[in-house]
């Protein structure tokens, strides 16, 4: 079936944010069992993406952005067209106090390297999750959240003392 040119799609800024050490994961209630991602939300009308990622993360889990970088983009068709635009965002170490939104999130915490390559490394289906100390799981491939959290993992494990 034929897209029409007259269909539109919404900008969604993704953001992975950091206090260097650690990555911010979030998970919402509709998700799978265990799975955590990065945290998204769409755009408003008049914001610029900085302001964007500034606003949602300030909103969903009460932090101050110091500095952020865009990093890719991916038309996302569910469950209406979106562009996700990928950001790293950085705050300072020493404000990490995570206050999470309920409203908008069932929970937010922050996962040390380790955990998050040993999540990625599992190869395990959100079926197979059975008892209640859930392992992290993380976003499918198809998702541009994946690759970010992937990149994240590979820039800290490089930036590791040989
Ligand atoms: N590819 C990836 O890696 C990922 C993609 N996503 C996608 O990002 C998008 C945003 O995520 P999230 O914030 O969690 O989404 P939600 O679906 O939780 O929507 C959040 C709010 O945005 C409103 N909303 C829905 N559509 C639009 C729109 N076109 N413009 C403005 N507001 C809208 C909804 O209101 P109402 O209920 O009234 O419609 C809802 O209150 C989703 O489409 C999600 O699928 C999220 C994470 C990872």
């Amino acid at each position: 079936m034929a897209i029409s040119s007259a269909a539109k799609m919404a900008p969604v800024v993704i953001t992975l944010v950091t206090d260097g050490a650690r990555c911010l994961l979030a998970r919402q209630s509709s998700f799978p069992k265990g799975l955590y991602s990065a945290l998204a939300g769409f755009c408003d009308i008049g914001e610029s993406v900085e302001e964007a990622v500034q606003r949602e993360v300030a909103e969903e889990v009460g932090l101050e952005v110091e500095s952020l970088q865009y990093s890719a983009s991916q038309h996302w068709p569910f469950p209406n067209s979106s562009l996700m635009i990928a950001c790293h965002a950085t705050v300072k170490p020493g404000q990490t106090e995570i206050q999470v939104n309920l409203r908008e999130l069932e929970a937010a915490a922050w996962f040390s390297l380790d955990e998050v390559a040993a999540a990625l490394m599992r190869k395990g289906s959100f079926t197979q999750q059975q008892s209640d100390a859930l392992p992290l799981v993380l976003p499918p491939k198809l998702a541009i959240a994946h690759h970010m959290i992937k990149k994240w993992v590979e820039t800290q494990t490089s930036s590791l003392p040989a």
